[in-house]
């Protein structure tokens, strides 16, 4: 698709917005000069399956060794004012380098990490980095539902310093819409598989914009151009030259640059298989190639040759002198022995020359904005985000279908139980009890998926130091209660006058509290679940079981429960509510005669069960119980999302 958009030239001043957002959008007032030495990544490989194996080593020795090297001695350097662009085939380790670069690649059980990565000659703390970073993953997280602008505005808010005022940030909001030639979508939506929105160059220029707010001092793009047609690549790859040219470090994984795009590379490096074949300046690149025996017969774009040998394919027109049998072997040793030393003499160098340039000693901007704090405060992130979640859940808050769902849920409850007798006491029960299913699944249905949904996102902006986990969380949740909270008021509203269930205010009221505390119980147990398991499918499924032990021990299907089940009927929130709706209905005078009577030669354990209803002890364990499961779940959920690496 053709990219329909104007871009300012970027290193063109824009008029039109304050000083305050110019030098949002203008050099950085840290320079970051970035040097890697020696980078090495390696993941061990679960064992194959008999009869196959799943994974596909890249030589005979890793298969052995069930281990596999995705980085091997990798070695570069990034340097203020430059774009240095990472080059390799599809699974070459580009994207693995490029988080390797911004602190997101650690050791773990089942992966080796080692190599060092030095900001400013080691004068910057990993932390003050990591302020100063702005990545754009390959995929782009962001939120289908708010528009491009909305996008812009919230990341503003929440991420530049809280001495600007809102309408600062606003302003320097719409000055990153221009900047990327935003303005045509600005009002649209995201969009996602499901909803229509930009498209997916508009998508990918709203994740840089949300980095350049900041202001970044080092920018890391993975594959900004992947889906893009080449006049909308090199639309961006230019935006991102001009804001190297003002002083920003960038480093852009890239597939396969058209020439004139990789005109705009100060710096190359090529990859493949994990190893480096190439690393210097773009423009000399050819010469080297040249120098150790492979040269095109014909001129050809300099990405287009360098893929190709890094992919180890010899075209007919290429002149190889050297080791054809074995060209990606031949190269890689010939860096090793040529280039990689050159390389490493070089970067010592030229950082003494570069270290009076730029100190890297913290500025006294740095010492004044600690870096591993909030940009905002907690009360101010807990606002914005609140405002962002009940923008991004509009649409799924009256989600009419939901609506239909509840609305026609309502009435047929209402049409089957028409003018309920208070004496049929198994149909009255069968309505409460209804009430309990309903409003016990719905809502942990609905809370299952919220975190699962989020976990990319949350992880992305955490990574990005935007706000604490606490004013996220409680934001989350706040966010999902008018619709929460809103449809089973509706409801209830409707099936009780329909079905005549007690008819003083008192008794509607207190059915109404019990429902609305209930509901937000479930939505714990959902939350919790999906904390946990941080996968859909595997926690509504969890959801189901739980809830159906829950259902089944409630009461009103078993009444004798076998000792050994019976403890489970505790741990039920169906069976509290279901016990505090009966004793609404139930508990005064002509309702326990009716009880009684229909109780009269019942079982023991029915005859317990409404015994515990009609006293008053009964009711404040039932309220206890929901209170302690309420705070409990919400408990456990944050501490489940704590432990998530973010
Ligand atoms: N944790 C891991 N476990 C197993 N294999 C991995 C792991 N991480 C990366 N790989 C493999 O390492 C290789 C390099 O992956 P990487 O994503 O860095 O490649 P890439 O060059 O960015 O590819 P593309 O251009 O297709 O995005 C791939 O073959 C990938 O499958």
């Amino acid at each position: 698709m053709t990219e329909q958009v104007e871009l300012t030239h970027p290193s063109k001043p824009t008029t039109t917005h304050s000083s305050m957002e110019d030098s949002i959008l203008s050099s950085p007032t840290f320079p970051i000069s970035l040097k890697f030495v020696d980078l090495t990544y390696k993941v061990k490989l679960a064992p194959p399956h008999k009869g196959g194996g799943v994974f596909r080593s890249t030589s005979a020795a890793s298969t052995a060794h069930q281990e596999r090297t995705i980085l091997k001695n990798v070695s570069g350097a990034a340097s203020p004012g430059e774009i240095t662009a990472v080059l390799g085939p599809s699974g070459s380790g580009k994207s693995t380098l490029l988080n390797a670069l911004v602190g997101r690649l650690h050791p773990t059980p089942h992966a080796s990490f080692s190599g060092s990565i030095t900001a400013n000659d080691g004068a910057s703390k990993p932390s003050a980095l990591r302020r100063r970073t702005g990545f754009v993953a390959q995929e782009d997280l962001l939120y289908p539902h708010l528009t491009v602008r909305e996008s812009l505005v919230f990341c503003a808010l929440l991420r530049l310093p809280r001495a600007l005022t809102r309408d600062a940030k606003r302003r320097a909001a719409e000055a990153v819409i221009t900047e990327l030639g935003l303005g045509k979508c600005a009002d649209t939506l995201i969009g996602s598989v499901f909803v229509r929105g930009v498209s997916g160059g508009e998508r990918k220029r709203v994740s840089i914009g949300q980095e350049m707010l900041v202001g970044p001092s080092l920018l890391v793009l993975d594959e900004p151009t992947s889906g893009l047609d080449s006049t909308a690549a090199h639309r961006l790859v230019l935006t991102m030259h001009g804001l190297a040219r003002k002083g920003m470090t960038v480093i852009m994984s890239i597939h396969q640059p058209s020439s004139r795009v990789y005109q705009m590379f100060d710096a190359v490096i090529l990859l493949s298989e994990g190893c480096c074949m190439y690393c210097g300046r773009g423009r000399d690149a050819m010469d080297y190639f040249a120098s150790v025996g492979f040269t095109p017969r014909f001129p050809v774009n300099p990405a287009d040759f360098m893929l190709d040998l890094a992919n180890g394919v010899a075209q007919v027109d290429y002149q190889i002198d050297a080791d054809k049998s074995n060209m990606k072997q031949s190269l890689v040793t010939s860096y090793n022995k040529l280039l990689a030393p050159k390389f490493m003499a070089c970067i010592s160098d030229k950082t003494e020359v570069e270290d009076n340039v730029h100190t890297g000693r913290q500025t006294p901007q740095d010492q004044q904005d600690p870096i591993n704090h909030y940009s905002i405060r907690w009360t101010d992130q807990f606002a914005i985000l609140l405002r962002r979640s009940l923008k991004e859940r509009r649409h799924e808050a009256f989600n009419y279908l939901r609506v239909t769902q509840v609305m026609a849920a309502a009435v047929l409850a209402g049409l089957m139980w028409w003018r309920n007798d208070i004496r049929d006491v198994r149909d009255r029960l069968g309505l409460l009890f209804f009430f309990s299913i309903f409003w016990g699944v719905f809502p942990s249905f609905n809370a299952v998926f919220t975190f699962p949904q989020e976990r990319a996102i949350l992880g992305k902006e955490r990574s990005s130091s935007m706000y604490s986990l606490s004013s996220y969380y409680l934001a989350r949740t706040a966010g999902d209660l008018p619709m929460e909270l809103v449809l089973p008021t509706v409801f209830i509203f409707i099936t009780y006058w329909m079905a005549e269930l007690r008819s003083e205010l008192e008794a509607f009221l207190l059915t109404l509290l019990v429902i609305l505390s209930y509901v937000m119980v479930a939505q714990g147990l959902g939350l919790t679940v999906g904390a946990a398991m941080m996968d859909a499918k595997r926690a509504s499924t969890l959801v189901t079981v739980i809830q159906l032990a829950f259902l089944l021990t409630a009461g009103f299907y078993v009444e004798k429960i076998p000792p050994c089940m019976r403890w489970l009927k505790y741990t039920s929130f169906t069976y509290y509510c279901f016990r505090l709706l009966i004793g609404i209905q139930y508990g005064g005078r002509e309702g326990r005669f009716v009880l009684v009577r229909f109780n009269h030669g019942g079982s023991e354990e029915g005859e317990a069960m409404f015994g515990e209803v009609e006293g008053t002890s009964g009711v404040i364990v039932s309220i206890a119980a929901l209170a302690v499961m309420f705070v409990g779940y919400r408990l456990l959920a944050y501490a489940l999302l704590r432990r998530l690496k973010v």
